[in-house]
């Protein structure tokens, strides 16, 4: 084990433009990460083995969606001790996503502003990439794949994509999340109102009961949600989860409101906002959602977690379990092991 400090390379990564460091960092992960060069970045997993719906965990800590959208490196960033890692989000089709720059750092918040929307080579590459993957999950690490809908798909058919997306990923998923909670794909989050929400869940439910037959395994399924929801709108979210007989809730994706940062540079672009801004409001929506739901149905939380402390707080407001993206930018592989030990030490 070398891990490689990451106050080393982080100043060398900040000097880049932020989506060309992450295509860089991501690019070198997937050459690398099954060659002996990985052990730069390998860290010792933390046992603290917990089982969440149905599903045994090896530790709380899992990366959060968006990340790997393609899926190209699972072992490698498994390497750095998540128990379990989400990949996608995923569309049918392959698609551009939003012009560049569409990515920004708010170092002076340990913030990102993203915009990409969705940027991703389609369901078909995604699913080779995920069957490559091995070692990660012979090791005990589960697989969460997150599925969305393609841009240019109507919101009147956002179903279709969803089911696509379903049947795609089911044999080789440890868990699904629906994700309709990313700012970045038009009318995308209207998907979480009343209506939509009962339609698509139903849709859903049924076709996995199909898969669950066919496949001879029911996968859990989680759906993901925004943060800028008020009590009113999560409260509908977790009935409608409880009634078409959901398996977990991730709480939550990136924010639109501004005020944490405002003034500072950048903090006007259009996208949705993560990392130490979104930290409190994710938490009250994981509270607001543990006391909807009741005690014992699963929830994600993630949302602005940086040491931990912070994977700390996140289990204190409800969370069963934790995933983190930005802090992995700002903290490096560091913080993996940090905020697993962190609960573990806790129970
Ligand atoms: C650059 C970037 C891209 C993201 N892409 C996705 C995505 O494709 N699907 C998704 O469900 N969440 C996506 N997210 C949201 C994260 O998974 C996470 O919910 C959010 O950033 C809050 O956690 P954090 O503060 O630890 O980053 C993205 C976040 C960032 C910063």
């Amino acid at each position: 084990m070398a891990l490689i400090p990451y106050a080393l390379t982080r100043p060398f990564l900040f000097g880049l433009d932020p989506e060309h460091a992450h295509e860089l960092t991501l690019g070198s992960l997937a050459r690398l990460q099954d060659t002996p060069a990985r052990c730069l970045w390998t860290q010792a997993r933390v046992q603290d083995p917990v089982t969440v719906a149905g599903l045994r965990f090896p530790n709380r800590i899992g990366l959060a969606a968006g990340l790997d959208k393609n899926g190209r490196c699972i072992d490698g960033l498994g390497d750095m001790g998540f128990g379990f890692i989400e990949v996608g989000t995923v569309t049918p089709l392959g698609q551009p996503g939003n012009p560049k720059p569409r990515m920004f750092r708010l170092p002076e918040r340990q913030a990102l502003i993203n915009r990409l929307g969705f940027n991703n080579e389609g369901l078909d590459a995604f699913l080779a990439n995920v069957q490559r993957a091995r070692r990660f999950r012979a090791a005990g690490g589960l697989l969460g794949l997150n599925i969305g809908k393609n841009a240019a798909t109507p919101i009147e058919r956002a179903v279709d994509d969803y089911l696509i997306g379903l049947a795609g990923v089911y044999p080789h998923a440890d868990y699904v999340t629906v994700n309709i909670s990313s700012p970045n794909t038009q009318n995308l989050r209207s998907l979480q109102s009343d209506e939509a929400l009962d339609g698509l869940l139903g849709a859903l439910q049924a076709r996995r009961a199909e898969l669950a037959a066919q496949h001879g395994r029911q996968v859990p399924m989680f759906l993901k949600i925004a943060p800028d929801l008020d009590e009113t709108q999560v409260g509908v979210i977790a009935a409608t989860l409880k009634k078409h007989g959901l398996d977990g809730v991730i709480a939550t994706n990136t924010t639109l409101a501004r005020e944490a940062v405002a003034g500072l540079p950048h903090a006007q672009e259009a996208g949705g906002l993560s990392g130490r801004p979104v930290f409190e409001a994710s938490n009250r929506v994981i509270r607001q959602l543990r006391a909807a739901l009741g005690p014992g149905f699963p929830i994600v939380g993630v949302g602005g977690v940086l040491s931990g402390e912070d994977a700390r707080a996140k289990i204190a407001a409800g969370a069963d379990l934790v995933q983190l993206y930005t802090g992995l930018i700002y903290r490096g592989p560091e913080l993996v092991a940090e905020a697993a030990r962190a609960l573990a030490r806790k129970g």
